[in-house]
Order: structure tokens, then C-alpha cells, then sequence
């Protein structure tokens, strides 16, 4: 109200002074201060989200100097205050000031409607890129095509049947070395264990031999996510246009700057050498070969391929050993599932041997892994998609062009209303719901998606190296079940809380896992 009287008496002054014939020096003081409100009455109206003035606020909205201290709100308490968002309004939406962007939480009942928007309405990808400041940590680099999308989506899952062989080999070779042979018990971290395995197996189909066990490298995977967060959390407190200014200064930026300069090293003359000479006779199985083959017009570069090629190991490595190492402290927490899931191991991989068919015959754990996620969910959001387009949903509600959706899916996942006793852990949940019917059997698989399963989103965006991650996670857990027992140590029996910070949910890193060599362990 305040910017509107303004904004009537500088134009009535305006109008009056040109109208008196005395315009001069006070028309331009006017033009400028109606020049200055409009860009403060803009800036005002971005910050507090003002065309979303008509979705429930719920967490603190941000004024004129509180931004970064409700970023940090959201970062100490997203847990809660998604919780209760998602208590009050599950069945329409609420708005949401997260640690990056203000974000429109949805009902899950929206997704079967809008999992088919084209990518000009609905975009992952913008979505992403503008979350993760792009700009200053690379991932813009999605935005060049499909490319990262397409080899997972098509090379990646169709070669599976080849991969399951060289990624056993793998995670033999990184647990060996880990866990030392001839020692009755070896008691270490069981997130380090879990994500130099996940980094090794994830390689090997990433880079392929030699370069999979180079130390340098593997140094790039896993530091480079890490660097790609550190920079997008330094920068989100301040205003855009300080950012550009800052960047290059943080020790982050310059050690992101090293990984992609390493990974160019490494991979930039190998993209360059498959593109210039494919050798149809010596397909290697691998992205460098798959991406090589698929690029196409300005994707054609090494320099574009190896950017590529990173945003790679952010999407897979760290969301593959959240997973995994969930689904070790559960085998931990819940030790009567062991014999179980051995059982099935030893079963199907004496009939097919270490195939794909033996990964999808492993329906215990499968269902296993599917539960641990459930109640162990990567994040509090998913299902996060930039509006390009205003979309008018059928029942009349309107999402505004620039906006930001998402989904509560942790609590989608715990809610009574999708899941029987949603807080009891119950391994053998959904291999039981699967041996209802033929649809139920395919709808609640690890990899399968739903409006009440959003872990790897949902529809023509979810994520599409799912199938490759389900068959990783499977292959580590299984050579970790075959060769060793497993527990806390100290007579620890319950798992340790697991740590939420903003919308991430993560296991604890410290907990410590006791490996116990089995006498009748199995290559
Ligand atoms: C347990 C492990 C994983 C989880 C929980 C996970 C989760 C997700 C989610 C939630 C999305 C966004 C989808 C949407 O909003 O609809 C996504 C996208 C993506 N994921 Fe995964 N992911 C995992 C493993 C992997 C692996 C192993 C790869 C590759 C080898 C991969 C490649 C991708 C790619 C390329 C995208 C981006 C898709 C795009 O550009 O539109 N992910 N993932």
C-alpha cells in the first residue's frame, strides 16, 4: 500500500509538472525515482514470492534482511516444517521457502497428471541447473541436451545384461581392499566402505579399465559432487548479482575448477580419440563410448562430454551409497533378515551365475532395499520441476510461469494412507504386495515409480539410471552378504538416527560396521 501512494503522487507530479510546462531538472529527479521504486517494488516482490501470495505459507517467509536467516531455518528445521505442511495440506499445496528457492509442494494426487508435461511447460533439468546455481558449479552443462538422459536411458539399461559381470568383479577387487583378508573381524566406517565401493563399481561403468581404479580419478568422483554442493550452499545467501563477484574466491570454486581440470586431463583424449576413430570392432562398455557415440552437433567436444560425463558421477555415486549403506545398517538393526537374503543370493546365483537374470530373480531384496529406502528417503522433495509455462491443472488450479514444484514424497512414503503401519520396518513388504497380482508384481519393485514411490521421481523424467543403480546395489550388498557377517559394534542394536540437513536425509558417516569373515564365504 505504502509503494502505490508513491507511485499516485510521483505520476500526479509528473502529469502536473508537464502539464504546468515546467519540466526539467524535477521530471528527470521523477523518472529516476519512479525508475528506483520500480526496481525495489520488483526486487520486494521476488523475495517474498509475491505472486504466490495465494498458496499457505508454511516455515518462515523471507523480509527485507532476514533471507539468509530463513534459508538457515530451512536447512536447520526442512524436516519439520515440511511435515507439518504436508499434515495440513497433503490432498492441495503449500509454499515453501527452502534452502535455495521458494518452492510450490504439491499433492502427490497431481503427479499422474502432470508426469507427461512436455519439457517446454515442465522442466528437471532448468529446474536443477537454477537450484544448483549452474552457472558457478557447472551443472548448466544440462542444459546443452539430453545427452546425460539418453545414454542411461538407452545404452546404459540396455547393456545391463553385460555389466552385472565386470561390476562383481569390481566390487570384489574395492571390498578386498578395504577389508583385509585373514583377519577374523575388521570394525570400520560403514558410509567410507560403502562409497569407495559405489566409486569403484560407478567408474567401471563410467570410465572403464584402467582409468576405474585411478586413484586420481576417483578422487574426481567423489570430491567433485562434493565441491558442486560447497559451492551452491556458499553462494545461495547472497544476492545474484554479488555472486559473480564472490565465485571465483571460494576455496570450493577453485577446487571444483581443479577436479574439471584432472577430469579433462584424464578423459578429454579419450572422448576425442572415439569420436575421431570409432573402431566398430572394438566397442569399449562403457559412457565414453556410449556418449561419444551419441553426441551429436555442439555436444561433439571433449570439453562438453567431460562436463557431461561429471554431472554423471554427481547423479549416481552419492545417491547409489546413501542407499547402500542404509540397507547395511538395516541388515545390522535387523539381523533375522540375513539368512533370508543369503539364502536367496546363494540360490539364484548358482542357477544363472552373477547375470542380470540372478539380480532379478533377488525378489527378497529387492523388496528389502525398496523398504529401506521407504523409510530411509534420499530427501524430504522430489518430483522438482522449474514452470516454464503457467499450467492450469484440471481442477481449475493454476501454476504460475518462474515458479518452482515439488513433493513431499519422505512423507508421501510414511503416510498411513499408503502404507499399513508406515513407521514398522517390514523387509518383506513389498516382495508380499508384489505376489498379489501381475500389475502389483511390476508396480512395486525397487525401480518402479508411483504417486506413493517418488524416491527416483516419477514419469517421462524419473531418474533414468535406476536400473543400473537397483542391479549396483545388489551386486555390493551381496558380496558383502556372501563373504561377511555383519553388526555394530558393542552390542549396538538399533541404527543411529539419521542426519537432516535442508531437504537432505543421510545416513550417519560415523557409524561403525563390524565385518566378520565367514568361513563358507563365496566368490
Ligand atoms: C539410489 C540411487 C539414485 C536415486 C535415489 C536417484 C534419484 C533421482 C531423482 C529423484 C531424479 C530426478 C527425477 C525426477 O524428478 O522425476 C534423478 C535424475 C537423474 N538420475 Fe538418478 N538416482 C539414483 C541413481 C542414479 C544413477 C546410478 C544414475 C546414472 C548412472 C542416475 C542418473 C540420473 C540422471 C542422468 C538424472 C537426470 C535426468 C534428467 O536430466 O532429466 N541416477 N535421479
Amino acid at each position: 500500500m505504502l509503494y502505490a501512494r508513491y507511485f499516485t503522487k510521483m505520476i500526479t507530479n509528473l502529469f502536473g509538472l508537464i502539464r504546468d510546462g515546467g519540466v526539467g531538472v524535477q521530471v528527470l529527479a521523477s523518472l529516476l525515482f519512479f525508475a528506483v521504486c520500480a526496481t525495489v517494488f520488483s526486487a520486494y516482490r521476488s523475495l517474498r514470492g509475491y505472486d504466490l501470495e495465494w498458496v499457505p505459507l508454511v516455515g518462515r517467509a523471507p523480509g527485507w534482511f532476514n533471507a539468509a536467516a530463513v534459508k538457515q531455518d530451512f536447512i536447520a528445521n526442512g524436516a519439520k516444517i515440511i511435515e507439518s505442511g504436508y499434515r495440513r495440506y497433503k490432498n492441495s499445496m503449500f509454499l515453501v521457502y527452502t534452502a535455495d528457492m521458494p518452492r510450490i509442494v504439491l499433492s502427490a494426487k497431481y503427479v499422474d497428471e502432470i508426469r507427461t508435461a512436455p519439457e517446454t511447460v515442465l522442466s528437471v533439468r532448468e529446474g536443477m541447473s537454477e537450484r544448483h546455481l549452474g552457472k558457478y558449479t557447472t551443472l548448466d552443462i544440462i542444459l546443452t541436451s539430453h545427452l546425460q538422459n539418453d545414454v542411461c536411458k538407452a545404452q546404459l539399461t540396455s547393456n545391463l545384461k553385460h555389466l552385472i559381470a565386470p561390476i562383481h568383479d569390481e566390487a570384489r577387487f574395492w571390498l578386498a581392499r578395504q577389508i583385509p583378508t585373514g583377519r577374523p573381524q575388521v570394525t570400520s566406517r560403514g558410509y567410507e566402505i560403502v562409497l569407495n565401493v559405489v566409486a569403484g563399481t560407478t567408474s567401471r561403468i563410467l570410465v572403464g579399465p584402467p582409468l576405474s581404479r585411478n586413484e586420481e580419478w576417483l578422487n574426481v568422483a567423489v570430491g567433485y559432487t562434493l565441491d558442486v554442493f560447497n559451492v551452491s550452499t556458499a553462494l545461495r545467501p547472497y544476492p545474484p548479482f554479488l555472486r559473480p563477484i564472490l565465485a571465483p574466491w571460494l576455496s570450493s570454486t577453485k577446487r571444483l575448477q581443479r577436479h574439471v581440470q584432472t577430469a579433462n586431463e584424464l578423459l578429454g583424449n579419450m572422448f576425442e580419440k572415439q569420436m575421431r576413430e570409432p573402431d566398430p570392432n572394438k566397442k569399449r562398455l562403457d559412457m565414453i563410448q556410449w556418449m561419444a557415440d551419441s553426441a551429436r552437433g555442439n555436444d561433439r567436444k571433449p570439453d562438453i562430454l567431460v562436463l557431461k560425463l561429471l554431472f554423471l558421477t554427481l547423479a549416481a555415486v552419492h545417491t547409489s551409497t546413501m542407499s547402500t549403506t542404509h540397507t547395511l545398517f538395516d541388515l545390522c538393526t535387523f539381523p533375522e533378515y540375513i539368512v533370508p537374503l543369503r539364502t536367496e543370493a546363494r540360490r539364484v546365483i548358482g542357477k544363472h551365475g552373477w547375470t542380470l537374470a540372478a539380480i532379478n530373480e533377488m525378489k527378497l531384496l529387492d523388496s528389502f532395499m525398496k523398504e529401506s529406502q521407504r523409510i530411509n528417503h534420499p530427501g524430504l522433495l522430489s518430483f522438482n520441476r522449474k514452470v516454464l509455462q503457467t499450467l492450469r491443472l484440471s481442477d481449475g488450479t493454476v501454476l504460475p510461469a518462474n515458479t518452482f514444484i515439488t513433493m513431499a514424497t519422505n512423507s508421501i512414503a510414511r503416510d498411513l494412507e499408503n502404507y499399513s503401519d508406515p513407521d514398522k520396518f517390514d523387509g518383506f513388504r513389498f516382495y508380499n504386495k508384489r505376489k498379489l497380482s501381475a500389475d502389483d508384481a511390476k508396480r512395486h519393485q525397487f525401480v518402479s515409480t508411483g504417486p506413493d514411490s517418488l524416491p527416483f521421481g516419477h514419469g517421462k523424467f524419473a531418474c533414468p539410471g535406476r536400473f543400473f543403480a537397483a542391479a549396483q546395489i545388489k551386486v555390493v550388498l551381496v558380496n558383502i552378504l556372501l563373504r561377511y557377517d555383519v553388526s555394530f559394534s558393542d552390542g549396538q542394536t538399533s541404527r543411529p538416527p539419521n542426519v537432516f540437513s535442508g531437504e537432505g536425509i543421510g545416513p550417519d558417516r560415523e557409524q561403525a560396521i563390524v565385518f566378520s569373515e565367514r568361513k563358507d564365504s563365496v566368490e
